[in-house]
């Protein structure tokens, strides 16, 4: 039984946060401890206190209340209390009581609970070690960020999400074609960025109509949590910037606009991530810059990373689609002459880039045309190195990305489309013409017509509307062939999309009329009645059959449960029948989409529907040439919209058609190639979709998870196959991350985690998972553990110290120095006679299920402290002999990476005047700052076992 002394020092094994207690009395058994650092007393049953006394040896550096240090040269004990003699910082002899000791030492560094006997069990020792190393693997992984996903593994999102989330500050046009997944593109970067620490604070950007689904595919997918921000969120905040009470925030573009409060709380907030969805509403001309734009271009200058998303980016013109790259790298695109001029050359630089990839030896021609393309890049190396058979195959690789990048789309767009995607169900057309009902016909020609009413008469008629007249759903037959078409159809669901809301509107009233139980979804109604009506609809069971919405208020959601659409009426615009058509036409259709189109034949309505089907061949698939083409010829496809003529249409349909063909020849042959490539290049993304594939399949999760909950008490049930239900134990010691009080179900399968939304999807880096391992890591949790061993190599009797080092480099969050030296786990084990044994594997050391009493290890430790001490110093030394090499390498990687970036800048400094040289000279100071922090890099003893072989 301890012997405790008024004025003795103790710390508590169970609480030892507390810091250095002292002993106040001893009275019936029972001890009474004061913690001054924490102004906490305990009281403690003599014989079974969980305390263990600190008493410090010769050679340790102690400090005393007042602040002083004292070497330790002598230890006396008297009448049991402790007396340590030494020398002070200067030199001079002192001795410190014990009762003098600082009340806030804290134990919690390894070797001092090993000193002080605050022993863990040896599975969480285990436990740290791998914890240690998984993260080490993790964050050295290709993939990383990349698997916590709940999505299926789709090679061009898994590419553009990579490729793009690797930048250090991620700047780019999120451009697929409609539905082939910007969203969840944007959040596998989100997720890297978040997860990497390169990003802590977001903010989304969406048409409102968006708003929820977005915030539900963070959630559901990523585990994102986006606060999102409305009126009355906004106005709950009486003082300071609410934008900082978040760190994820979701937003509707309207909710800045005419609110310029708003936009300078937003500016003011300090975001490292800003996405804008539906990009193309942002639009811009020289004479004009939307507000919307305007906004967006200031969130651009003060936000490092930026991601705009549009299906349709040249949808608002061409000027704007290069406004928006200007905005993402303003370096590249200074000035619009000379973006069109770069496109007039996409062919040529294509059949350069033809060559570098497909041809073993390049031919003179290609050489020179090469050799003139990069004549102010600085890359005169990389020429050179083409003729090294060793480099000559990376010299390629880079050499067609500078080529991209410099001459080419740039390496700020991206856009995958159907025809390189593949795998699309079809699409089928059906059409209804009818004739135009004579109302409409009268209304024509007694008025003068804009080109607006000749395609919606419908609206021309309501603003003609007497009181006495039928509603125009009441004579037009287009409503009475929909009741039907739709009624047709039975139980199958029907997305109807019309240009203007107040169609919409009439619409639902004029089928809800004829029995049928259609939802209405349009700008001008609340996002509450939005969702209210999209999720009606979405019901497969008791929903509405139908679902009419307006061309603004469908924009962007997903609908592809439904296989039929309605175009009730065509856009003039093909980017605008495109985006309808996505609707459906998206990843998880899985049938042939069936496009019904009603039209007035004779007129307007009939010769755009000719316009599209015959010369744009526009309703089987989406057509790159499709908005040149109607640039090009629109005035005069307007000309034959007024005044419609059977010669002339034919006549435009069969320019229309050819030139379609010729744009789509040459876009294909240019630009469309160059985009390909840089969007998704397919031996890349098949390896990383491998990876994921192989990690999905490691199985190194669960066997890992098992432990920790074990270690941790949380109860774990078999719910089915890769299947388990986990509920807070009846010993669980803290509480648990991301553990609810009534248990959570999980899957760690892909396939069953895409199926199955009521379950948690736990990879490497759910909430969960990534919470428990900061748990382990950020307590003291098995630092510090003693083992009995078996191993062939070890006699019995022998005693080891393993330690395990984690060499780290501090350094400020906006240098990401981890992408260049993430933590590097050293571990060590010495014999007692000082033999270096660290090549005997962690795993091979065999744990023997009998523990230490408490005491006999606290004996042992003690009386081997001068021994343990030499071997730590041992093992310190060798770590630091490890440090130069990872110091090196890590900063050549970094010199590497930043003198391509500085290459990069120079070479478009020759041909654009707005790059500053303070740019360059940004970049220089960052790679000088990023070096002195790798040079700093610091050694970190984490954890230590003591072993004894049996
Ligand atoms: N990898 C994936 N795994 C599972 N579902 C996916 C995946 N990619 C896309 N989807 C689903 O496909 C649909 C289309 O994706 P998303 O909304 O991201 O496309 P988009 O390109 O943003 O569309 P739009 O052009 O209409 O804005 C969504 O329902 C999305 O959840």
């Amino acid at each position: 039984m301890p012997i405790f002394v008024p004025g003795q020092r103790w710390i508590s094994e169970t609480e030892p946060e507390l810091g250095l207690g002292i002993v106040l009395s001893v009275e019936n058994n029972r001890v009474t401890l004061l913690f001054i650092a924490s102004s906490e007393r305990r009281t403690y049953a003599v014989n079974n206190a969980p305390l263990t006394r600190v008493r410090f040896s010769k050679g340790d550096l102690i400090e005393s209340a007042d602040g002083w240090k004292l070497k330790v040269t002598e230890v006396k004990e008297q009448n049991g209390l402790i007396t340590y003699e030494g020398v002070d910082e200067d030199g001079t002899p002192r001795t410190l009581e014990e009762v003098e000791l600082n009340h806030f030492m804290q134990f919690n560094r390894p070797q001092d609970r090993l000193f002080t006997g605050q022993l863990d069990p040896s599975e969480l020792f285990r436990l740290r070690y791998e914890t240690l190393q998984k993260i080490g693997q993790l964050e050295q992984s290709p993939v990383r960020g990349l698997i916590g996903g709940r999505t299926s593994i789709i090679p061009h999102q898994i590419y553009i999400a990579h490729e793009v989330a690797h930048r250090p500050s991620p700047r780019v046009l999120l451009a697929d074609e409609v539905g082939l997944g910007k969203t969840i593109e944007a959040g596998l970067i989100i997720h890297h960025q978040l997860l990497t620490g390169r990003a802590e604070r977001v903010l989304i950007i969406v048409p409102e109509p968006l708003l929820h689904q977005w915030l539900v595919e963070m959630l559901r997918r990523f585990n994102l949590r986006f606060a999102l921000f409305d009126d009355e969120r906004y106005w709950q905040f009486e003082h300071g910037n609410p934008f900082l009470s978040e760190q994820l925030v979701l937003c509707g573009l309207d909710f800045f606009m005419d609110d310029e409060e708003r936009q300078e709380a937003a500016l003011a907030a300090g975001w490292d991530m800003c996405v804008v969805d539906e990009a193309h509403h942002l639009q811009w001309s020289e004479q004009n810059a939307s507000p919307e734009y305007q906004f967006v271009e200031r969130l651009g200058r003060s936000v490092p990373s930026l991601l705009l998303l549009t299906a349709t980016p040249e949808q608002l013109g061409k000027r704007s689609h290069f406004a928006r790259l200007r905005l993402l790298d303003p370096d590249r695109f200074y000035s619009y002459d000379r973006f069109q001029l770069e496109e007039m050359q996409y062919e040529s630089l294509a059949d350069v880039v033809n060559h570098l990839l497909d041809d073993p030896i390049l031919d003179r021609e290609t050489l020179s045309q090469l050799k003139s393309l990069i004549a102010h890049d600085l890359a005169e190396d990389l020429l050179n190195r083409l003729d090294d058979p060793e480099r000559a195959e990376s010299a390629r690789a880079e050499l067609i990305q500078l080529l991209l990048d410099r001459h080419g789309t740039g390496r700020v767009l991206f856009r995958n489309t159907r025809a390189t995607v593949k795998g699309f169900p079809g699409r089928e057309l059906i059409t209804h013409p009818l004739p135009i009902p004579e109302a409409y016909r009268r209304l024509l020609a007694e008025t003068q017509p804009e080109i607006e009413d000749l395609l919606h008469p419908e609206t021309l008629y309501a603003r003609h509307a007497k009181e006495d007249t039928p509603e125009w759903w009441r004579l037009d037959s287009r409503v009475e062939w929909l009741a039907k078409t739709i009624k047709s159809l039975r139980s199958a669901k029907v997305l109807v999309i019309c240009a203007k809301p107040q169609t919409a509107i009439d619409l639902e009233e004029a089928l809800r009329i004829r029995g049928i139980r259609a939802a209405v979804f349009h700008e001008k109604m609340s996002i509450v009645a939005r969702d209210r009506a999209a999720a009606w609809f979405a019901d497969a069971e008791n929903g509405a059959q139908a679902l009419v919405c307006s061309e603004i208020g469908s924009e962007g959601r997903n609908f592809q449960f439904a296989h039929h659409l309605v175009v009730f009426d065509l856009p003039l615009n093909p980017d605008l029948l495109e985006q309808r058509i996505g609707r459906l036409d998206r990843i998880g259709q899985t049938e042939t989409i069936r496009i019904h189109v009603a039209y007035f034949e004779d007129g307007a309505q009939g010769v755009l529907f000719r316009w599209y089907d015959q010369g744009l061949n526009a309703f089987s698939q989406p057509s790159p040439a499709a908005l040149p083409v109607f640039n090009r010829l629109g005035s005069e496809l307007a000309a034959l919209l007024r005044v419609p003529n059977a010669e002339e249409e034919i006549r435009l349909i069969e320019r229309a058609r050819k030139l379609a063909h010729a744009i789509e020849e040459e876009l294909h042959q240019g630009r469309d190639r160059l985009l390909e490539l840089n969007s998704c290049r397919k031996d890349a993304a098949e390896r990383l979709v491998r990876l994921i594939e192989a990690t999905d399949r490691e199985n190194d999760l669960w066997p890992y998870l098992e432990d920790v909950f074990d270690a941790y008490g949380v109860a774990v049930e078999e719910h089915s196959d890769h299947c388990y239900i986990l509920r807070p134990g009846e010993h669980m010691r803290t509480q648990f991350p991301e553990l609810p009080e009534d248990g959570v179900t999980v899957t760690l399968d892909r396939g069953i985690g895409l199926a199955r939304e009521d379950m948690q999807f736990l990879t490497w880096e759910h909430p969960m998972v990534r919470g428990a391992m900061d748990l382990i890591l950020n307590s003291e949790h098995g630092n510090a553990a003693m083992s009995l061993v078996r191993h062939p190599e070890l006699e019995t009797g022998q005693l080891l110290l393993e330690t395990v080092y984690v060499l780290e480099c501090a350094a400020p969050k906006r240098l990401q120095i981890g992408r260049f030296f993430p933590p590097t786990v050293l571990r060590f084990l010495f014999d007692q006679d000082g033999n270096d044994l660290s090549a005997l594997p962690f795993e091979s050391l065999v744990e023997q299920p009998r523990q230490f009493d408490r005491e006999q290890a606290l004996e042992l430790v003690r009386s081997r402290q001068k021994l343990i001490n030499r071997l730590i110093q041992n093992a310190e030394k060798k770590a630091r002999a490890r440090m130069p090499s990872v110091i090196s390498d890590s900063t050549k990687r970094m010199l590497d990476t930043m003198t391509t970036e500085l290459k990069r800048l120079a070479a478009l400094r020759r041909v654009n005047p707005n790059v500053r040289q303070e740019e360059l000279d940004q970049l220089k100071e960052q790679a000088i700052e990023m070096s002195n922090c790798i040079q700093g890099a610091h050694l970190r003893l984490d954890s230590v076992r003591l072993l004894v072989a049996v």
